[in-house]
C-alpha cells in the first residue's frame, strides 16, 4: 500500500469488483448478533443457525439472501464517518497515523491505546457479563492458558535439566504464566528484533523482484539523456514555411543542425537537430514538392508549433546524481524499469530473510475431505507466498507429527533465519513448542499477547547455529488458522519485514460501519470489507478456527480492548496485498 491517488484507485477498482459479489442494499444492524457470530465458537458463543449465514431474521434485521456469504449488516452512523483517513475510494491514509509510523507505533495512534495499557494477565478470564461502550455483551473469552493449574516451567528450568530434548519427563502444560504482552508492543518488539540482512549484489531482473533497496537508486545519468523528440513529424527550426533537409529516426545520432527555415523529418524518441525549436507533429503539417526542394507548412487549422512544442528536453525526468527511491523501496517490476532506464546493470538489494515452516499437528491432511478427527492443513497452502509477498525467501514447507523429539530436531538442525511454527503453542498434552524451545535455551521475547485470536503465539531468539553468530529467530503461531494469521500480522509481518529491509506499510484507517463489541483487555482482530463509502463492514465466520470471513474479506481491523462504536476511525491491517507479484525468488 503506498497511499498514492492512483494506488487508491486502484483499490477503489478492485473494492468494486469484489462487492460486486454481493448484495449492496443496506441491511439494519444488530451489533449483537455480528460481535457473536464474530467470536463464535472461540468464544463459546454458538454461530447463528439455518441456511442463511446470517441466520434467522431477528427483530430489526433483514436476513441476508442465500448466495450472500457475508453481509453482517450495514447500518450507517447518523454522524457518518470523518472523510480522513479512508483506505479505498481515493482518500489516502490518516496523515497523523502516517506520521506516527515514523515516531514508533504505526497504530498505537490509530488504536488510541497501547504502548502505555498495561497488558491483561495472560488469559485473565473476563469480568463476568463484561459489556462493550455501547452496552453489548462483551464477548466470552476463551479460557485462557492462565486457568492452567500445572506450573509450568519456565526456560531456565528445561535448560537446568539438561537441555536436551524431552526425553526427560516434563509437565504437560507449559503455556507461559506471565502477563501477555499488549498487542501494538508485541509488534513493535517484532520489527525491533529483526536487524536487516546484509546487501547483496544482483544482476537487474527477477532476482531482486520483492527485495529492497539497500542503497537510494541515485541516477546515473540525466534523464532523458538527451534533448529528443516526444512526436513522429518534423524538427522545425524558426517560423515556417521550412525547406526540408534529410530526416533523423530514432538510435541515430543527431542530425546536422538545423538552421532557421529548415526542417527534418524526426521519430519519436530521435535526437533533437541542434538549432531545431520545435516539434511540428506529422499530422499536423503537410509537405509540398517544388522546384528549389521540397517544402513542409503547417496544415490549416493547426497553429504553428510553439518554441519547445513536443520537445522533451534532457534532464527534464531527472539529473545525474538525483535520488530517483530512497533505501528500503521494494523493488517491484516498474522499480526495475526505472532502474534500468536510470543506467543500471545490477542493483544492491537487502538479502530476504530465509524462512522454514513447521506445521505441525497429527490431525493435519495434506489431500481430500476432511475425516473424523482430522481436518485439512490450512496454513501449509497460506503461508509460503505471503511470507515471500512479506519479503522472505521461503525455503521449505514442511508437515511435523506432534512428537517432541521430531520438533527439537527439526528446530536445532535449521539454519534458517527465521522457523514459523504452527500449532502446538498452547499448554495441551501435545503441545510442544513451548518445551522445545526451552531444551533449546531459546530466549522468549514474546510469549503470549494480549489479542484475540491469537494470544498464544510466541517469538523466541533460537541460540545460533551460525558460525557468523548471527541472529535466528522462531515464530509460533497458533494451529487455529485465523489465530495463525494474527499471528502472522501481529509477529511474522514485522520481523520479516525487518529482517528484509522492507519499510513497514502505511497504516490506514476506516470507520466502523456499526459498533464492534470487544474483549475486556485484549485487542481483537476483525476482518473487514470495505463497503461503498470505504466504511469497514465486520464479516460473520470470523471465529479462530475459520478463515470464511478472512478470505472474503480487505483487511482485519483493529478493535481495540472495550470495543469499537460505529463511525470510529480504526486501523485496518491489508490483508489483501499478499500475493507476491514475484516467484520465490532468489
Ligand atoms: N486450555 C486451553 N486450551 C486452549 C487455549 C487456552 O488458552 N487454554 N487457547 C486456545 C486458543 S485461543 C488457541 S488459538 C489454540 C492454540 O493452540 P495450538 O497453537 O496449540 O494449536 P493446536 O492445538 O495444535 O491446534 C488448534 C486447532 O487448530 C487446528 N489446526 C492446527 N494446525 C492447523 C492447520 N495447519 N490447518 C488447519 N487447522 C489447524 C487444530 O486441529 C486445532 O483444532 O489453543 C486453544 N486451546
Ligand atoms: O483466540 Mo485463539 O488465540 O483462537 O486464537
Amino acid at each position: 500500500m503506498t497511499g498514492t491517488d492512483g494506488d487508491a484507485a486502484d483499490r477503489a477498482l478492485d473494492d468494486a469488483l469484489a462487492l460486486a459479489n454481493y448484495r449492496r442494499e443496506p441491511r439494519l444492524v444488530d451489533p449483537v448478533s455480528v460481535a457473536q457470530d464474530l467470536t463464535a465458537e472461540g468464544d463459546g458463543v454458538a454461530p447463528p443457525s439455518g441456511p442463511s449465514p446470517t441466520g434467522p431474521a431477528r427483530r430489526g434485521r433483514v436476513p441476508a439472501a442465500p448466495g450472500d456469504p457475508l453481509s453482517a449488516a450495514t447500518g450507517r452512523a447518523a454522524d457518518g464517518p470523518s472523510d480522513a483517513g479512508r483506505f479505498r475510494g481515493g482518500v489516502p491514509p490518516v496523515q497523523t497515523a502516517r506520521s506516527a509510523v515514523r515516531r514508533g507505533d504505526p497504530l498505537s495512534v490509530a488504536l488510541g491505546h497501547g504502548l502505555e495499557e498495561p497488558p491483561g494477565p495472560y488469559g485473565r478470564p473476563p469480568r463476568p457479563g463484561a459489556a462493550d461502550g455501547a452496552g453489548h455483551p462483551g464477548p466470552t473469552p476463551h479460557p485462557g492458558p492462565s486457568r492452567l493449574t500445572s506450573p509450568a516451567p519456565g526456560p531456565a528450568q528445561h535448560a537446568a535439566r539438561g537441555g536436551g530434548p524431552s526425553r526427560l519427563p516434563v509437565p504437560p502444560a507449559h503455556a507461559p504464566e506471565g502477563p501477555a504482552v499488549a498487542w501494538a508492543e508485541a509488534r513493535r518488539i517484532a520489527r525491533r528484533a529483526g536487524r536487516r540482512l546484509p546487501a547483496r549484489v544482483v544482476p537487474l531482473g527477477d532476482a531482486a523482484l520483492g527485495a529492497a533497496l539497500a542503497r537510494g537508486l541515485v541516477a546515473l545519468t540525466d534523464l532523458p539523456s538527451f534533448d529528443s523528440s516526444a512526436m513522429d513529424g518534423w524538427a522545425v527550426a524558426g517560423p515556417g514555411p521550412w525547406r526540408l533537409k534529410g530526416e533523423v529516426l530514432a538510435g541515430q545520432r543527431a542530425a546536422e543542425a538545423l538552421h532557421d527555415g529548415h526542417a527534418a523529418g524526426i521519430a519519436t524518441g530521435a535526437v533533437l537537430p541542434a538549432g531545431a525549436t520545435a516539434i511540428l507533429r506529422r499530422e499536423h503539417g503537410s509537405t509540398e514538392r517544388r522546384t528549389d526542394g521540397e517544402w513542409l507548412h503547417v496544415r490549416a487549422p493547426h497553429p504553428a508549433p510553439a518554441p519547445g512544442q513536443d520537445v522533451r528536453r534532457r534532464g527534464g525526468e531527472c539529473r545525474r546524481g538525483d535520488e530517483l527511491l530512497r533505501a528500503g523501496s521494494v523493488v517491484t517490476p516498474i522499480v526495475l524499469g526505472l532502474a534500468a532506464a536510470a543506467g543500471y546493470d545490477e542493483l544492491a538489494v537487502t538479502t530476504r530473510p530465509r524462512v522454514e515452516v513447521l506445521v505441525l499437528g497429527d490431525e493435519l491432511l495434506e489431500h481430500g475431505l476432511p475425516q473424523p478427527g482430522r481436518v485439512r492443513d490450512a496454513l501449509g497452502p497460506m503461508l509460503p507466498s505471503w511470507l515471500r509477498g512479506l519479503g522472505a525467501e521461503v525455503t521449505s514447507v514442511r508437515r511435523l507429527v506432534d512428537d517432541e523429539d521430531a520438533l527439537h530436531r527439526a528446530v536445532a538442525a535449521s539454519t534458517a533465519d527465521l522457523l514459523v511454527t504452527t500449532g502446538g503453542t498452547a499448554g495441551g498434552p501435545v503441545d510442544h513448542v513451548h518445551p522445545v524451545l526451552a531444551a533449546l535455551g531459546a530466549r522468549l521475547l514474546v510469549d503470549g499477547v494480549a489479542v484475540r485470536p491469537g494470544h498464544p503465539m510466541v517469538l523466541a531468539v533460537l541460540p545460533s547455529a551460525a558460525p557468523d553468530g548471527s541472529t535466528r529467530h522462531l515464530i509460533g503461531l497458533p494451529g487455529n488458522p485465523l489465530a495463525a494469521v494474527a499471528g502472522v500480522l501481529t509477529l511474522v509481518a514485522p520481523l520479516v519485514r525487518a529482517l528484509a529491509g522492507h519499510p513497514p506499510p502505511a497504516p490506514y484507517a476506516a470507520p466502523l460501519t456499526e459498533d464492534v463489541s470487544g474483549h475486556p483487555e485484549d485487542t481483537r482482530l476483525v476482518p473487514v470489507v470495505f463497503d461503498d463509502e470505504s466504511a469497514a463492514r465486520p464479516l460473520h465466520f470470523a471465529g479462530p478456527a475459520m478463515l470464511r470471513g478472512l478470505a472474503a474479506a480487505d483487511g482485519m481491523a483493529v478493535i481495540p480492548p472495550g470495543g469499537a462504536r460505529a463511525g470510529q476511525e480504526t486501523a485496518v491491517l491489508d490483508t489483501t496485498a499478499l500475493v507476491p507479484a514475484w516467484g520465490s525468488g532468489g
